[in-house]
């Protein structure tokens, strides 16, 4: 089998008591240990909901530079609203990337304790003047996406010999970030450091992606080549990230990708499901705990441009 497989699994065979549940499991088992992506369909959110998003933000990324502006998150310390074009470098050998996006987040509720400690992680969402659909229609989203990725990553814990129930309690106030990339036409300046999105893997656990159905989206097989990936509307594209790389000490692989652009437009929309900023991803027998706070920290400052520390 090449290393640049992607498994396409039905969301209906994960489901304990399916037919098909042994064989999609095994699936999924090569996806996380060989490709590090792979795609589902037939999930809980449907294509017209997937749209539905995505006319949200059509209209958002096309408004006035002045309304995006005023949410323009790199006037805070923090990772929520709208991010220009060429405000995150994800890959040090490349330029910025020509996206721009809308970025967030999960708030805590009243009187959780966590809020007393100020976490960037956990910042207030800033949501567009005007846009009466908008911010309902994101946060419903957000929160069915999360839902189809823990259902995800239950699968997972499942196929590769583990409880099902392991990463249960460990997303209860998940970092987790739902990003809108917008990538306007690739411009004409643009050379062979500048890319939508350079090649980076994800920080995180999991990243489930829908698209508009405009291709654009490549992965790296072990060999160096690139592979478009594409899924049919209302499927996601689903990789693993850093994260939990990490914590199965390198059993699931975080796959580089990358977004060079074409004369098409493009949105996507990857929900990035992070786990509690306190979560050890520690490997098996590790004596020193990693938090996934941290890791989250030290990759943000090092791409978001604003979250410099250095700069
Ligand atoms: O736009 C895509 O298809 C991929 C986006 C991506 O890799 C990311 O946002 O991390
Ligand atoms: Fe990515």
């Amino acid at each position: 089998m090449r290393a640049t497989d992607i498994p396409e699994i039905d969301a209906r065979d994960l489901v304990p008591g399916a037919p098909g549940r042994a064989a999609a499991l095994a699936d999924l088992a090569r996806a996380a240990r060989v490709s590090g992506f792979f795609t589902v369909h037939s999930t809980a959110i449907d294509a017209e909901e997937i749209a539905g998003v995505l006319v949200e933000l059509r209209a958002f990324f096309h408004a006035p530079e002045a309304e995006k502006s005023r949410i323009d998150m790199a006037a805070t310390g923090s990772n929520r609203g709208w991010g220009a074009p060429l405000g995150e470098r994800v890959d040090p050998g490349s330029n910025p990337d020509y996206k721009e996006v809308f970025d967030m987040g999960f708030e805590l509720a009243p009187g959780d304790p966590l809020a007393a400690r100020g976490l960037r992680y956990y910042a207030p969402n800033r949501w567009p003047e005007g846009r009466p659909r908008f911010r309902a229609t994101l946060e419903r989203y957000y929160a069915r996406t999360m839902g189809v990725s823990m259902t995800l990553l239950r699968a997972l814990a499942e196929a590769l010999g583990a409880p099902r129930d392991h990463f249960d309690g460990r997303f209860d106030r998940p970092m987790a970030l739902l990003r809108g990339n917008f990538y306007p036409a690739r411009p004409p300046w643009a050379g062979e450091r500048d890319f939508g999105i350079a090649p980076h893997t994800d920080y995180g656990c999991l990243t489930l992606l829908a698209g508009d159905g405009v291709p654009g989206l490549e992965v790296q097989g072990r060999a160096g080549d690139w592979r478009p990936v594409t899924s049919r509307p209302g499927a996601f594209v689903v990789n693993f990230g850093e994260m939990l790389e990490i914590w199965t000490a390198g059993e699931v692989r975080a796959t580089p990708h990358r977004v060079i652009g074409s004369e098409a437009e493009r949105i996507s929309l990857p929900l990035f499901f992070n786990p509690d900023y306190d979560t050890d991803i520690s490997p098996p027998g590790s004596v020193t705990p990693r938090l996934a706070g941290e890791h989250l920290s030290r990759r943000f400052d090092e791409t978001y441009l604003h979250l410099d520390p250095t700069a």
